[in-house]
């Protein structure tokens, strides 16, 4: 298959999109239309942005903070949720779980039930619409903000759920990886599980073993997880000498949320080549192909699929293939799984 009919190809695919934070799957228009609403100039937030340059994990997470500051009022939440689902329909995303960390803002009157809130008017206003993609909601939990914070997420994340009649469905945990220890969280987690909420959890996203290790075996077999990036888990055993944390993800086939793009530009992982994506994936073992933030990362889940199928030598058929396989890992009901498989084994090759 040529460059061009290869490109052609991902983007008909249909797609799954597990892994996409809010505040960083802006695209240039909706970026400029948040910086217009928020009464900056163009040039000026850009320059403060520093959009366009490569940076690593912490000028990465300085970064968030900076896009975040566009995204402090209702129009802006309910403009940004909006325009990302738009794009991602566009892209021929059939089901996309978009997770955003609820925000209190006093200034501008924003609670984070409000952000929520405000989040699922926008996901509904795209149903009413008829867009051709179904949406998901995960609540974020930012580790640095601590336990009682994230208590709160899981309390609001329950009572919308049940409001929504499942249109939240789960929790994120993500933040800074090297802040705090996620293994606070373990019983935040627990709770979640308890009360039917899914888990997407950021581990191992760098070395963090004992924490992965702890929160790992303390949730797996009571909660519903999936496993945000990963990137260390496989390079355990060389780093500690012990082989138990790969072998519990392979036992119970954990499933990975796999971000190619952002490894790379966050530096956590060195070329494409050596992606764990491919390490997890030649041992059939779930690993979904994602974007985490098609803004900061410039990048789209077509452009996600493309490059995986270039450098792991994938084909038209095995992307098919894969493709209805992602569909095991979404949290959304068996009869939702259902619905998408019959349209995706439909599809052309
Ligand atoms: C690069 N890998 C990553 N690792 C961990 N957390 C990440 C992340 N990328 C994004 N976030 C999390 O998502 C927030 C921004 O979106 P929302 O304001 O929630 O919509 C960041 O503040 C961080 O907590």
């Amino acid at each position: 298959m040529d460059g061009h009919e290869l490109e052609l190809f991902c983007h008909r695919l249909p797609k799954v999109e597990l892994h996409t934070h809010l505040n960083t799957s802006y695209s240039p228009e909706s970026l400029r239309q948040l910086i217009a609403l928020s009464g900056d100039t163009w040039e000026h937030a850009m320059e403060e942005l520093h959009i366009s340059s490569d940076r690593d994990i912490d000028e990465s997470f300085k970064l968030y903070t900076k896009i975040q500051k566009l995204v402090t009022t209702e129009k802006a939440v309910y403009l940004l949720t909006r325009s990302v689902i738009k794009e991602y329909a566009a892209d021929n995303v059939k089901y996309m779980e978009l997770r955003s960390t609820p925000k209190e803002i006093p200034e501008t009157g924003m609670s984070r039930e409000l952000y929520l809130r405000t989040m699922i008017r926008a996901v509904r206003d795209c149903e009413q619409e008829g867009l051709d993609i179904i949406v998901k909601l995960l609540v974020s939990i930012d580790r640095r903000q601590g336990v009682k914070v994230a208590e709160m997420a899981v309390d609001l994340a329950e009572k919308l759920m049940q409001e929504t009649n499942g249109l939240v469905l789960g929790i994120d945990f993500s933040g800074d990886p090297k802040v705090g220890d996620a293994a606070n969280f373990i019983s935040v987690f627990l709770d979640a599980g308890r009360r039917g909420l899914k888990l997407g959890l950021h581990l191992a996203e760098l070395p963090n073993f004992e924490e992965t290790r702890r929160v790992l075996k303390a949730c797996c077999d009571h909660c519903v997880v999936r496993i945000g990036h990963g990137t260390y888990l496989h390079r355990y055993d060389q780093a500690t000498g012990h082989d138990e944390v790969e072998a519990f993800v392979a036992e119970r086939k954990i499933p990975i949320e796999a971000c190619l793009t952002s490894n790379l530009r966050t530096k956590t992982v060195e070329n494409l080549e050596q992606h764990h994506f491919k390490y997890w994936l030649d041992k059939d073992h779930p690993v979904i192909l994602c974007t985490d933030g098609k803004g900061v990362y410039a990048t789209s889940l077509t452009e996600e699929y493309i490059k995986a199928a270039r450098t792991f030598s994938l084909t038209k058929q095995m992307l098919k293939e894969y493709v209805i396989s992602t569909l095991d890992h979404i949290f959304a009901s068996e009869e939702t799984r259902q619905v998408l498989r019959a349209r995706f084994q439909q599809f052309q090759v």
